[in-house]
């Protein structure tokens, strides 16, 4: 006999239900993108959405992201708590709240594990960050407007505890260190924006920009 489980989400006074909705299937949509490109491999990654000041969006942990409806995706506060279910967040939760504690106007975080992502973060994890300089494509992240820039992405140590990785992300921008974006060794990528085609036009041109510094250093081997 299949066992069907199905997801309640329910919305304490004064959270939106149809903001949530909105929120869930603006992530449904971008993910099932994301996961046709090959970025989202074997159950991997997470999508977040604010809702409100104080509520996110958030995919719900391990499920498979090309797949997602609206039972995929769940409330929580900006302590990374679920709210109005039992349902379990994202292993990775901490990192999406921080972006919204931080800044009150980003609204969507992308964590994706495409191939280039990943081997880029192993390549350059020794040197713990990689400078994007000369590239017409680096104009694609707000505030961005030459190609005579240098777009720093930080690479920090792969881990399972959050809190660590939380610190190193808040070292960084505690150092006056500008921040769009970080890799985190052989496993993928943050980037975050203030809606979902900013974010996911951050997305796209960081896995362009990775691939080019790939091919260049393969070319050059
Ligand atoms: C099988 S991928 C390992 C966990 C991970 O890195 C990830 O992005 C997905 O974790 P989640 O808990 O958000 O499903
Ligand atoms: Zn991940």
């Amino acid at each position: 006999m299949d066992v069907q489980i199905i997801m309640s989400q329910t919305f304490p006074p004064g959270v939106s239900s149809e903001a949530f909705f909105a929120c869930a299937d603006a992530i449904a949509g971008a993910a099932k993108d994301l996961a046709a490109l090959g970025w989202t491999p074997a159950t991997s990654s997470n999508f977040s959405m604010r809702v409100d000041d104080s509520h996110a969006a958030i995919t719900i942990s391990g499920r498979d992201k090309g797949r997602l409806d609206r039972d995929d995706i769940m409330l929580i506060d900006l302590d990374g708590q679920a709210v109005g279910t039992d349902a379990r967040p994202s292993a990775e939760t901490a990192l999406h709240t921080q972006v919204y504690r931080r800044w009150s106007d980003m609204r969507v975080v992308l964590h994706t594990h495409s191939r280039t992502q990943s081997v880029a973060s192993r390549l350059f994890a020794a040197q713990g960050s990689i400078r994007l300089e000369g590239w017409e494509l680096q104009k694609a992240i707000t505030g961005f407007h030459t190609h005579e820039s240098m777009l720093q992405i930080p690479v920090f140590p792969n881990t399972q505890h959050m809190p660590e990785l939380v610190a190193r992300v808040e070292a960084w921008l505690d150092a006056g260190k500008p921040l769009h974006a970080y890799l985190i060794d052989g496993h993928g990528i943050y980037t975050w924006g203030r809606d979902m085609a900013e974010t996911r036009r951050h997305l796209e041109a960081l896995e362009f920009l990775l691939a080019c510094e790939l091919d260049l250093r393969r070319l050059s081997a």
